[in-house]
């Protein structure tokens, strides 16, 4: 395998086209390469398992896959609904400050941009291993595939508050003051787009900020967002718009049935102005109605069931819930850790103190509620899946607090306690603290969601198949985008499918349906070169 895609041919004859972008080419039988896309054909392997008297049978089973990747990204707009908020303001600057090259003085000297805290942008994954060498090799994540970078994002978006984005990084408080000032003049005419606001959704302590409206109905609401979209679009001349839900949580959407149930009651609901539709599910609809990616990063059920139907119907991608920042991200490691280790964990206490804005709102108990949702649900299928150690429908003890400290403001404490029993009566206790800016952990997730939901729109598929299902055309991957799982603490999967908490699994799928596009095997870690001779 070449490093470089500068020449050589594949498999098939066919000289890959110069994309001086593009860090490495494929040379296999099964890849081809044309101007506009990467196309592979690859071989799924799984096991399926039968019970027989009272024995498991587990037979390979395979499918053969055609994936097609297009390599032209084009120019992106991300959109972000509560632009103006912490997470808003922080993200719009530190893009700024990585694209303009903005150094800043601070207490501990001159600091540069990076992207730390992005897997996409500041992680590696192994291509293999060196031919001659026998080395491992590796790539910038970034790099698997043709992404865009997110110095090329234009940014916009809507807020309650018409606080111009300059001003909302002040009010933030999460950036130092050297660098707040060296992006002032770059942020200062960034005025986020009036939104909606039914002030039953999210804490009444959030009214003195909504001071930047749509007026009217929902379903000129609708309409409304709708053309933002389309507007947001044609001024800057884009190709793709991503739409993200960063604004506050909100409570839960009663489920009703003639509502949100169905595709066409949700339409309907709006059309009637119904209550129980949520501003974040008014934004869903526009955006899968305009064909656009939407990913919800509070814990809100969002997608009620019409609004997942709906995007099946129009082949829109959705992606939630929950940024995946700190607490959780660190859960989803050391509970995957902690039972597949052979430990028993009996219980989980998680305090979180927080003075900012998400904070305030979140101190009010439905808005509250919807985060101990999302924040407790994390280790489930762990749990189920070892059997040695937990009986069936038997969980850890689980506590989730939350509360406002306004003195921290960003700077969010995180304290958990993690116990559990270990050899022949043993107890072990872990407690962690981490202390951080809340807004910093949550803006690289912005950039991995909206870059892996981008070009999940340029890849699509067609199986191939004598035992699967063989289709004619080309197509999309379902309408829930599940590979965002490892950003999302409560990740939103297709109707019927189970959830993956863990975070080592979500990286590695993440990882493997990359190199499935390029028609490379699992990265299974093996390592057999190494270990037989
Ligand atoms: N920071 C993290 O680590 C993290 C992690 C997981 C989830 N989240 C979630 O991300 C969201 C944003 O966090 P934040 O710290 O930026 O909060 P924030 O309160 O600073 O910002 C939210 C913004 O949304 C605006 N807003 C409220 N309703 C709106 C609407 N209907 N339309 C448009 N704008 C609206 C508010 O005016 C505010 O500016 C919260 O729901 C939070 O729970 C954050
Ligand atoms: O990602 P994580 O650290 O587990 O969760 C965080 C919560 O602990 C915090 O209270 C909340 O304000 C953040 O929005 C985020 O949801």
């Amino acid at each position: 395998m070449a490093p470089h895609a500068n020449g050589s041919a594949n498999g098939n004859g066919v000289a890959p086209a110069a994309n001086a972008k593009e860090l490495f080419v494929v040379n296999s039988p099964n890849v081809t390469y044309t101007d506009d896309a990467i196309k592979s054909t690859y071989t799924y392997r799984t096991t399926k398992v039968k019970k027989a008297d009272g024995k498991y049978v587990a037979e390979p089973f395979e499918t053969v896959y055609d994936f097609k990747t297009e390599r032209k990204v084009g120019k992106v707009g991300l959109m972000l609904v509560g632009w103006g908020g912490n997470n808003g303001s922080t993200v719009t600057a530190g893009i700024i400050a990585n694209r303009e090259n903005i150094s800043w003085e601070s207490r501990e000297g001159k600091r540069s941009p990076n992207y730390f805290g992005s897997v996409i942008m500041g992680s590696t994954v192994k291509l293999g291993t060196d031919a001659e060498t026998g080395e491992e090799v590796y790539i910038p994540f970034h790099d698997a595939l043709p992404m865009v970078h997110p110095n090329d994002l234009v940014l916009g978006g809507w807020d309650i508050n018409s606080m111009n984005l300059a001003d909302a990084m002040d009010r933030a408080g999460v950036l130092e003051p050297d660098l707040k000032r060296k992006v002032r003049p770059m942020m200062e005419g960034l005025v986020p787009l009036p939104s909606i606001y039914y002030p039953d959704f999210i804490a009444a302590n959030q009214g003195d900020r909504a001071n930047n409206l749509v007026k009217g109905t929902k379903q000129e609401h609708l309409e409304h967002i709708r053309k933002d979209i389309r507007e947001f679009k044609e001024k800057n001349a884009l190709d793709k718009v991503i739409v993200l839900w960063t604004a506050n949580t909100e409570r839960y959407a009663e489920i009703i049935p003639g509502v949100n149930d169905t595709a066409e009651n949700l339409l309907k609901a709006i059309e009637t102005g119904h209550d129980e539709v949520s501003p974040s599910t008014v934004f869903a609809v526009a955006s899968i109605l305009e064909g656009v990616p939407f990913i919800n990063g509070s814990p809100q059920n969002t997608f009620v069931p019409g609004a997942i139907s709906l995007a099946e119907k129009h082949n829109a991608f959705i992606g939630g819930d929950d940024f995946k920042s700190g607490q959780t991200k660190m859960k989803s490691a050391l509970v995957d850790f902690l039972i597949n280790a052979g430990i028993k964990l009996t219980s989980i206490a998680s305090f979180n103190f927080l003075g900012n804005n998400d904070g305030l709102n979140l101190n009010a108990p439905q808005q509250f509620r919807s985060k101990e949702i999302s924040k407790s649900n994390v280790v489930d299928d762990m749990v189920a899946a070892n059997s040695i150690l937990y009986e069936k429908d038997e969980h850890p003890d689980h506590t989730v607090v939350i509360k406002y400290m306004p003195a921290v403001g960003d700077h969010k404490r995180a304290m958990d306690e993690y116990y559990g029993e270990i050899f022949m009566g043993g107890h072990q206790s872990i407690s962690m603290t981490n202390i951080c800016e809340d807004s910093l952990l949550a803006s690289p997730l912005i950039i991995d969601l909206c870059l892996v939901a981008e070009l999940m729109t340029r890849v699509s598929y067609k199986a191939n198949s004598s035992t699967g299902a063989a289709t004619k055309d080309y197509k999309g991957f379902h309408s829930v985008l599940s590979i965002l799982s490892y950003m999302l603490k409560a990740p939103c999967t297709p109707p019927g499918t189970p959830v993956v908490n863990s975070l080592y699994k979500q990286r590695a799928c993440m990882n493997n349906i990359f190199r499935a596009c390029v028609g490379l095997s699992p990265e299974s870690d093996m390592t057999l070169e190494h270990k037989l001779f």
